[in-house]
């Protein structure tokens, strides 16, 4: 994708298979929003195609909803007159759903968009996407701007939603703390190209966090994918992947969590040269 004559997006192969809750990462500017536009369709690819359920985008907006970073709701409309507009706009509308869905998060139908707070909104904002009744949604940034409070709501209310459908969800967030427990695939997306698509148990069980001498970490750092270094003065750390257990008794080697690992490659953008993990099991 580019915008004029700045790439936004290159070489930026990657799948995502269906039924999955899929995190996409990156600092800013790496691309996120717009490879989310690429896929509900508001943009088109400059080279290349984007497939949804197997087909091009276009044949399957019916099947998409997509939150927006800027959760477009009309602050003078009543959430009820929300819920009235998507009706209209949506063959496949579940208005009873949207109803329960807001009385069981005490959001009244009759007070007006712009006096919600900031989680409420969000809240109402997924309503009306889920009451779409989609295969797939898409997200961006649904957590920025909320407490940790409303994020787990949030989180939580996406969750059960997945559950109960079996829809496929694919969000962007910074938040990457929050996603543990809840997203089961993962995007990295660096500098405009895809740096890391896995499933996510597999991918954190394929780093270790190893810990040692630092005058011996360049001849073990020759030896093993590196995805970044650290430590300071006599001690050295680095993330690795797919270590062989190691080597020198001197150093130790430990299991990293999903934040480790993510803020590892973010560290490094250009590690993508480095074979992807696990984009093999997402075919
Ligand atoms: N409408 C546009 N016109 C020109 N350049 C754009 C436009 N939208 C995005 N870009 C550029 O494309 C690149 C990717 O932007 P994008 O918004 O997709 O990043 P992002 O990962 O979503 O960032 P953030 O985390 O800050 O939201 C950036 O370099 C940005 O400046």
């Amino acid at each position: 994708m580019r915008y004029r004559r700045t790439w936004a997006l290159r070489d930026c192969s990657v799948a995502v298979p269906s039924g999955r809750v899929a995190a996409l990462v990156g600092p800013n500017g790496a691309g996120k929003t717009t490879l989310l536009h690429l896929a509900v369709g508001m943009l088109a690819p400059a080279t290349g195609e984007v497939r949804v359920f197997g087909r091009p985008v276009r044949e399957s907006m019916e099947r998409i909803a997509f939150l927006a970073q800027s959760k477009p709701l009309y602050a003078g409309f009543r959430v009820e007159e929300m819920l009235r507009f998507g009706r209209e706009l949506n063959p496949r509308w579940d208005g009873a759903a949207a109803r329960r869905r807001l009385a069981d998060l005490g959001i009244p139908l009759d007070r007006r968009v712009g006096r919600l707070s900031g989680g409420q909104r969000t809240q109402v904002a997924l309503t009306v996407a889920l009451a779409k009744r989609p295969d797939l949604l898409v997200l961006d940034e649904p957590l920025a701007d909320l407490d940790p409070l409303a994020r787990d709501d949030v989180m939580r209310g996406l969750m059960e939603a997945v559950a109960e459908t079996g829809l496929t969800v694919l969000l962007s967030s910074h938040v990457v703390s929050e996603l543990e427990g809840v997203c089961d695939w993962l995007v990295v997306v660096n500098g405009g190209r895809i740096q890391v698509s896995g499933d996510i148990d597999e991918l954190v069980a394929g780093h270790r966090l190893l810990t040692g001498p630092a005058e011996t970490a360049d001849a073990l750092a020759a030896r093993m994918p590196v995805v970044s270094r650290g430590g300071a003065g006599r001690q050295a750390t680095m993330l690795v992947r797919d270590a062989t257990p190691p080597l020198d008794p001197r150093w130790t080697a430990r299991p990293v969590n999903l934040e480790e690992t993510v803020l590892a490659y973010l560290r490094a953008p250009d590690l993508a040269a480095l074979p992807r993990p696990s984009l093999a099991s997402a075919r």
